[in-house]
């Protein structure tokens, strides 16, 4: 794919017109990633917003108490690294790479004279914040939920961005007991109890390092579940 191509699928250049395009083809840089490579620290500072043009990465955060929280898995053709350029401020959480990993790099002088001649990039860029708050709040409600439906609701959420994707089999998802406690706040008691009661359930199977989500109608009704028993 030509870089105006990874440029044009990437939802901050979606629809603009070609010279906002041409412009960033000219300032942007190519960097790879192996899987595991960090991409970008936590408290380390941020020059640069990253387009992910091919490969999934993860974003997690070390809170106090230094426990680490998975916060989301990001996919090609995403946006990470902005926060820190927008606010002059150092990277909010760290990024690591899931996969073979390619970014298009670009740097926040390069990106501020992009978007203060082409309002098109503002609004998608824009976009992209206000889909990220409803995200947080869908998640928010999550860790109110039942062990149970934050379970579903987190299996439901992985499930989509990885069907949207076209990640092949999108139910199959690479999740130890471990990855799932970092994604929501329960023991491993609690958690693999619930995996157990899913599981018998014949909503999803569980191994060692994946979980397979047999009913997703049946687990996305779970997830929207408010009632607080477990
Ligand atoms: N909840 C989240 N969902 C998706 N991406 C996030 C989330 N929190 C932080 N990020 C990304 O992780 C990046 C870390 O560096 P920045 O703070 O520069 O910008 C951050 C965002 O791009």
């Amino acid at each position: 794919m030509s870089r105006l191509d990874q440029l044009r699928a990437s939802p901050l250049f979606r629809n603009v017109p070609l010279d906002a395009l041409q412009e960033a083809e000219k300032v942007v840089t190519s960097r790879t990633y192996r899987a595991g490579d960090v991409i970008l620290e936590q408290d380390e500072p941020g020059e640069a917003l990253y387009l992910i043009v091919d490969g999934v990465v993860r974003v997690s955060r070390v809170s106090l108490g230094s426990r680490e929280r998975v916060l989301a898995d990001v996919y090609a053709p995403g946006l990470i690294g902005e926060t820190a350029v927008l606010s002059r401020g150092e990277r909010s959480a760290t990024v690591t790479a899931l996969s073979a990993t390619t970014i298009l790099m670009l740097y926040r002088d390069h990106f501020s004279r992009i978007l203060r001649r082409h309002p098109d990039v503002l609004w998608n860029l824009a976009t992209l914040l206000a889909d990220r708050i409803t995200q947080q709040n869908d998640e928010l409600i999550a860790f109110g939920l039942n062990t149970e439906a934050a379970l579903a609701h987190v299996f439901c959420g992985l499930y989509e961005q990885r069907r949207v994707a076209g990640t092949l089999q999108p139910e199959v998802l690479p999740l130890s007991t471990q990855d799932i406690m970092q994604r929501i706040s329960a023991s491993r008691e609690t958690v693999s109890r619930v995996l157990r009661k899913m599981d018998r359930q014949g909503l999803l199977r569980v191994t060692p390092s994946s979980v397979t989500l047999l009913d997703i109608t049946a687990l996305q009704r779970l997830g929207l579940d408010d009632t607080d028993s477990d």
